[in-house]
């Protein structure tokens, strides 16, 4: 799609289509975290930032998503052709469904991503291809990025076709800009990346919440 007729400029979306296997019996996308569901608190926390939304997911899980982000803003779903690729499988078709030029990629698991930093991410990528946080240490938060859809979604699909998962793989490929810990925490506490895959994690994040 050209840009020209690309109709909105800045995407949020949000990965779901993951097994949750750490979390156990339940899918974390829609449990219920301190009275809202993650991933409803996901959304709502992005919303502001962006002029669509689209959720990845399995089809199977689209009714309790759906029922989650119920009187919230307006979402639409990306299945993957194929489950069980991975995030950037995910990333992939969800890039696809969007219809702006960029995209802010979260998982929902990410239940303390902070708008501002979001807005930052966009105005870094402007000009090139990404924009990705990295922390002292640490690798680069692909779960919680800016891409170019288009650019972003063409090199997943070549990563995947050498059967390469790292969602860093594709990003390599890309003109991307690093955001490094301390232009990060101008905007943003580094709890903006904390992610729940456990049920510990959950816990913590709950205290928190309740704490705020
Ligand atoms: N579309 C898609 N998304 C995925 C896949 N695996 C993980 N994700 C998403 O990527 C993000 C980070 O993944 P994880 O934290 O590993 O989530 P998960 O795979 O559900 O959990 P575990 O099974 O415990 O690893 C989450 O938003 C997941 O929903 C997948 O195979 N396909
Ligand atoms: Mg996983």
């Amino acid at each position: 799609m050209s840009h020209e007729t690309r109709r909105t400029e800045r995407a949020g979306v949000v990965l779901a289509g993951g097994y949750s296997t750490r979390f156990g019996e339940a899918d974390k996308a829609v449990v219920d975290l301190a009275g809202t569901p993650m991933i409803r608190r996901v959304v709502d926390r992005i919303d502001p930032t962006v002029d669509e939304l689209v959720v990845n997911c399995r089809d199977e899980q689209i009714p309790a998503i759906r029922a989650a982000l119920e009187g919230g803003p307006d979402a639409s779903f990306a299945v993957d052709p194929i489950p069980d690729r991975g995030p950037m499988a995910g990333i992939m078709t969800g890039l696809g469904e969007a219809t702006a030029e960029y995209a802010v990629v979260v998982a929902c698991d990410m239940p303390f991503v902070e708008p501002a930093l979001v807005d930052h991410l966009f105005d870094r990528a402007a000009g090139h291809e990404a924009a990705v946080p990295r922390l002292e240490d640490q690798w680069f938060q692909t779960t919680q990025a800016v891409y170019r859809a288009e650019p972003m979604a063409d090199a997943c699909d070549r990563a995947l076709e050498h059967d390469e998962r790292r969602v860093v793989e594709p990003l390599l490929d890309l003109d991307y800009v690093v955001v490094d810990e301390d232009e990060v925490r101008e905007y943003a506490p580094l709890e903006t990346f904390e992610n729940v895959n456990t049920r510990e994690e959950f816990e913590a994040a709950l205290e928190r919440l309740e704490g705020e």
